[in-house]
């Protein structure tokens, strides 16, 4: 069995050799042609997982067509920002297991922009991953949601091995947006760690962080056990407090007046903040911490302003 992966930074390497430690074979889809080439001869992708060498059973590949070809489903491991070109490649009977923790151009969901341009066998692959630890082998679960159980139980298979746990769910609203939303949060709780607020004000921004997510994704019809399973609070968790996040290291820096960018690497939470404070305005939700981030992010609020904000709210019970 051969997994196409198609999108080759850190996420996408790791899962290729996840793959393999479950007994599949994985094609690794990298849009440069110079990148992949490079990437199949080294076989150690230095630029976004260092450290972890690909095995014999992945390929490297820069042609598409090629690496979908036969394949009854392909991982999605591109940023959401390249997800809407990549999708429009690619034959509409082929599964789609969705992997970016962030939203479609028009803030919606990625995986209802698939269902729009046709797709009809779409899953959502969301949890605590780091890329830099599943790479390596250390002991993770994640979960793969989607209407179609079958599909579901198919990406498990490919995937599970004694490294990595894989649960099925249909609750796809909840695995989806918990990931796309623990990004904003990290990157607030990124900024505490930058001000030097103290552990107290970290917990309780991570708290109502996930009473906030719990709300804004209930009203969206996810389920609670999803909210605070691996792909809500577990994924929150991880990334609130990782030294592998991106997120969080991005919220440190903006607290610091230093760029956030680092080397290229994809910080989902920066996009997503405007774009999901905008959608859940415009939708009738009140989300106070991702309007907090989202201002930060825009240069409208200093970090300070956004605490001063957060901490100058109503007076209420918890
Ligand atoms: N790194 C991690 O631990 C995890 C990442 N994710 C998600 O996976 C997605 C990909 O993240 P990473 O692999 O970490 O990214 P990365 O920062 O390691 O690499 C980004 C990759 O995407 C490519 N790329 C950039 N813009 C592109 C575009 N417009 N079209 C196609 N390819 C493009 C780059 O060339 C590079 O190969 C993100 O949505 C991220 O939130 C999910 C779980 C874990
Ligand atoms: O989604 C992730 C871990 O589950 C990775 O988080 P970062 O993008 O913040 O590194």
């Amino acid at each position: 069995m051969n997994i196409p992966i198609l999108g080759a930074g850190g996420w996408g390497t790791a899962l290729a050799v996840a793959a393999t430690r479950a007994g599949k074979r994985a094609t690794l889809w990298a849009r440069r042609p110079d990148f992949a080439a490079r990437l199949s001869e080294v076989r150690e992708n230095r630029e976004y997982l260092p450290g972890v060498l690909l095995p014999e059973g992945v390929e490297v590949s820069s042609h598409l067509q090629v690496a979908v070809a036969d394949a009854g489903f392909a991982l999605i491991v591109v940023p959401s920002v390249g997800v809407p070109e990549l999708l429009q490649q690619l034959p509409r009977d082929l599964g789609l297991v969705l992997c970016a923790k962030g939203l479609a151009p028009d803030g919606g969901r990625l995986t209802e922009l698939a269902g729009q341009m046709g797709f009809r066998r779409v899953a959502v692959l969301s949890g605590p991953n780091h890329a830099e630890e599943v790479g390596r082998g250390l002991p993770a679960a994640t979960v793969v949601a989607s209407t179609d159980q079958a599909l579901a139980e198919a990406v498990q298979d490919a995937l599970m091995s004694p490294a990595l746990r894989v649960y099925t769910s249909a609750d796809v609203v909840g695995a989806e947006l918990g990931g796309v939303l623990k990004n904003v949060i990290a990157l607030a709780a990124g900024m505490c760690d930058g001000l030097n607020l103290g552990d107290n004000a970290k917990a309780s921004l991570i708290t109502r962080g996930l009473i906030e997510m719990n709300r804004y994704l209930q009203a969206l019809g996810a389920q609670e056990d999803t909210i605070y399973g691996l792909s809500g609070l577990g994924d929150l968790v991880a990334t609130a407090t990782s030294h592998h996040s991106r997120n969080r290291a991005a919220g440190e820096a903006i607290a610091r007046a230093e760029n956030p960018q680092q080397g290229g690497k994809v910080i989902e939470g920066l996009r997503t903040a405007g774009l999901l404070e905008h959608w859940a305005t415009a939708h009738g939700h009140d989300l106070p911490i991702v309007r907090a981030v989202a201002h930060v992010c825009a240069g409208e609020w200093t970090p300070q302003q956004g605490v001063t904000a957060l901490m100058g709210r109503e007076a209420k019970a918890e």
